[in-house]
């Protein structure tokens, strides 16, 4: 049987110089606020995944309580995500992920991001689609108070 998952995530901008996005340091004037990383992409990604199949969501395997995970790359989480799914059978068949902020720029960044994913979750990287918008300078993200993203999957047997 085929399932589906979809998964949203929010951080606020804070002092920094780069943001995580899809495993892939991104030069930008803030950092955001998170216990890990705080990488939008996979935290989306992960609930996706996780909700594909029942799972629960991230705050759930990976408590913001523990400290285990204060600063973790995020990358980490994706890959213990795949292990939950091969335990149960299935693979990513392709993901989707919305990235929405007015600034940085995600698109020149998305093929490294699609790349990491790919690799993490162990499929060809043309299941993998990132894109990004921005809300027109409405709301919090765009008063550049914040970066969101939405992730859609669809996983399948393995
Ligand atoms: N943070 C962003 C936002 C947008 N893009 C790219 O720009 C295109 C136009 O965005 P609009 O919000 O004005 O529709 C969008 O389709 C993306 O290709 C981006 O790279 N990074
Ligand atoms: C990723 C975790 C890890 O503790 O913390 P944060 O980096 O704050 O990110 P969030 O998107 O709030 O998800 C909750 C947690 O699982």
């Amino acid at each position: 049987m085929i399932r589906i998952g979809q998964g949203f995530d929010v951080h606020a901008f804070g002092e920094g110089d780069h943001v995580m996005l899809g495993g892939v340091r991104v030069a930008h004037t803030q950092g955001v606020l998170a216990h890990s990383d705080g990488d939008v992409v996979l935290h989306a990604l992960c609930d996706a995944l996780l909700g594909s199949l029942a799972l629960g969501d991230i705050g759930k395997h990976f408590p913001p309580s523990d400290e285990q995970w204060r600063g973790a790359d995020s990358r980490a989480f994706v890959r213990a995500v795949r292990g939950l799914m091969l335990e149960r059978g299935y693979v990513l068949g392709n993901a989707d992920v919305t990235v929405i902020c007015e600034a940085p720029k995600v698109l020149p960044h998305a093929d490294a991001m699609r790349a990491n994913i790919a690799a993490d979750l162990g499929v060809d990287i043309d299941r993998v689609s990132i894109k990004a918008t921005t809300t027109e300078t409405l709301g919090f993200t765009g008063r550049r108070e914040g970066i969101a993203a939405l992730a859609s999957v669809l996983v399948q047997p393995a």
